[in-house]
């Protein structure tokens, strides 16, 4: 059976996840389910596992234990053409320029959408002819972010998008081009330590510590108890 988008209620079902490596348990239990359409914040001190649950969710990596479904489906290979992936620290082939890479991954990805993607260009002002392996760090995510968002992809899981991108630029990122993105259809799951940059953009969070599921919150709850998600995750974790 196909993934069906379309009937699922949950983007994302995480159940009693657990990974353990070089005998180190590094996700313990973790369970929580991200409804569709919904922009989930993944929260945690450094080392906390979140990488590694992303990894897992995407199906690049196999649990120890427990099991994830994407769209009811459990993931793996048939999923994964179902979502962006935009890894901690991945790395672009550094002897294209910008250009080059963006017409590569036209027509690698058959979801891309050429039109956005002209946008995207343009408000994340990537220069087509710089050489990647003379980009900045801010300036390669720019450019990774990209490849990911111009897909149009139902789930986009992205992990430490603004790595190395300022600050005006990483506000300016979360509140037009991702929001511009969150049409309710499409779901994110965005592990970051930009917290005051991105909590006007979560409506739930997953705050992740010591590889267990310290709390998980609707945002607009917290907000009717007068708590921000910076001081939420103050309380959990200090
Ligand atoms: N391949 C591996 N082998 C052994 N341990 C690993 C491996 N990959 C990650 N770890 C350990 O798993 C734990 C969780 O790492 P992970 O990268 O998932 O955390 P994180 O929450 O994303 O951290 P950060 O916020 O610093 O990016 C860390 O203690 C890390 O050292």
């Amino acid at each position: 059976m196909g993934v069906n988008v379309n009937d699922a209620l949950y983007a994302i079902e995480c159940s009693e996840v657990s990974v353990t490596l070089k005998k180190k348990p590094i996700l313990q239990d973790v369970t929580f389910r991200l409804e569709k359409g919904r922009i989930g914040g993944l929260l945690g001190p450094n080392g906390a596992g979140k990488s590694t649950l992303l990894k897992v969710c995407s199906g690049l990596m196999e649990p120890s234990g427990g099991a994830v479904r994407i769209f009811g489906e459990p993931a793996g290979v048939a999923t994964l053409g179902h979502m962006a992936v935009l890894p901690d620290r991945g790395k672009l082939p550094g002897w294209l320029t910008a250009g080059e890479w963006l017409q590569f991954a036209r027509d690698l990805y058959p979801d891309w959408n050429e039109d956005y993607a002209e946008q995207l260009v343009q408000s994340l002002r990537v220069n087509r002819q710089s050489r990647i392996a003379a980009l900045s760090r801010g300036e390669e995510a720019r450019l990774q972010l990209l490849t990911c968002l111009a897909r149009r992809s139902p789930l986009i899981v992205l992990d430490e998008p603004f790595t190395g991108v300022d600050m005006l630029s990483r506000e300016q990122i979360a509140s037009s081009v991702v929001a511009d993105l969150a049409d309710g259809e499409r779901t994110f799951l965005i592990a970051t330590h930009d917290i005051r940059e991105m909590e006007n953009l979560f409506d739930c969070l997953i705050l992740l510590g010591d590889g267990r599921v310290r709390s998980t919150d609707d945002v607009d709850d917290l907000r009717q108890r007068g708590l921000s998600v910076e001081s939420h995750y103050r309380d959990v974790f200090s």
